[in-house]
């Protein structure tokens, strides 16, 4: 069954900020939408589940396995069960192991807040092909631009783009003295460092922290890591300078980096 205008869609944590931008959505495109947020009403659920063409979990990476356990017994064969978790691997394996319908992997690229960029989603499949296609033309519908990966090849990209993000943001300002007056030494090129850090460290440090521990792939993006300061400790910055300059050069390179 495709997702159109007139499916019923089951938003679950519809009071956090993405589960609530995700109802705005389907509600502004037409659909009927049912929110549920914590703790879950047990005696509505059933019959919204039965009745959903897509159920949405957009609960924390930690509630996943319990929330999946409470939706699995109402599912149908015409129900898609996803979620937008920052991490993919468990997830999935949440969903998968506790269900024989269609399920599909999702992450939003995005914060609650985010307007004029490119609103990307990763979907990774679960179980049914078909399932995953609807989604990915239901979310282009809704004016975002959703894109097929795997789960591991997520998670391995995010460990970089957001957890080694996180890791080394907060080391670097850990590591930086801790002095009254400090501002006064403020460079632009720093100020913006710390403006790019602001919402990351004071609202959504904990969810950072969750993402590292769900992800399989975050102690390797910190090793890897650590072996480039090991690099910077021993001086050789033009190495770094040189092979970090692949980031802007990739437009036009083949391969990845020169190691
Ligand atoms: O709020 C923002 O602007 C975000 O980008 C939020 C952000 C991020 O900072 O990486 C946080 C978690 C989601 O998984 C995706 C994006």
């Amino acid at each position: 069954m495709s997702l159109s205008p007139a499916s019923a869609i089951v938003v679950i944590g519809a009071k956090g900020q993405m589960g609530a931008r995700f109802v705005r959505s389907f509600r502004e495109a037409g659909n009927p939408v049912t929110e549920f947020d914590h703790p879950l009403d047990l005696a509505r659920l059933p019959g919204a589940v039965r009745g959903a063409a897509l159920v949405l979990l957009c609960v924390p990476i930690t509630a996943m396995k319990d929330v999946v356990a409470l939706v699995a017994p109402h599912l149908t064969q015409t129900t898609i069960l996803a979620d937008i978790c920052s991490v993919k691997v468990q997830p999935l394996r949440d969903m998968l192991s506790q269900t024989t319908t269609p399920v599909v992997g999702t992450h939003p690229l995005f914060g609650p807040e985010t307007l004029d960029v490119e609103l990307r989603i990763a979907v990774t499949p679960g179980r049914d092909q078909e399932a995953t296609d609807n989604l990915s033309s239901c979310f282009r519908d809704l004016g975002f631009s959703p894109f097929t990966t795997t789960a591991d090849e997520h998670d391995k990209a995010m460990a970089y783009i957001q957890g080694l993000n996180f890791v080394t943001t907060v080391a670097y300002l850990c590591a930086s003295p801790l002095e009254n007056g400090i501002e006064r030494f403020f460079t632009p090129s720093f100020g913006r460092r710390v403006e790019a850090a602001t919402k990351m460290i004071t609202q959504d440090a904990p969810l950072f922290s969750t993402m590292f521990e769900a992800n399989p792939h975050s102690l390797e993006a910190v090793r890897a890591f650590r072996s480039y300061l090991n690099v910077a400790a021993g001086g050789d910055l033009e190495l770094l300078s040189q092979k970090a300059l692949w980031w802007w050069r990739k437009q036009h390179d083949a391969g990845g980096p020169a190691s």
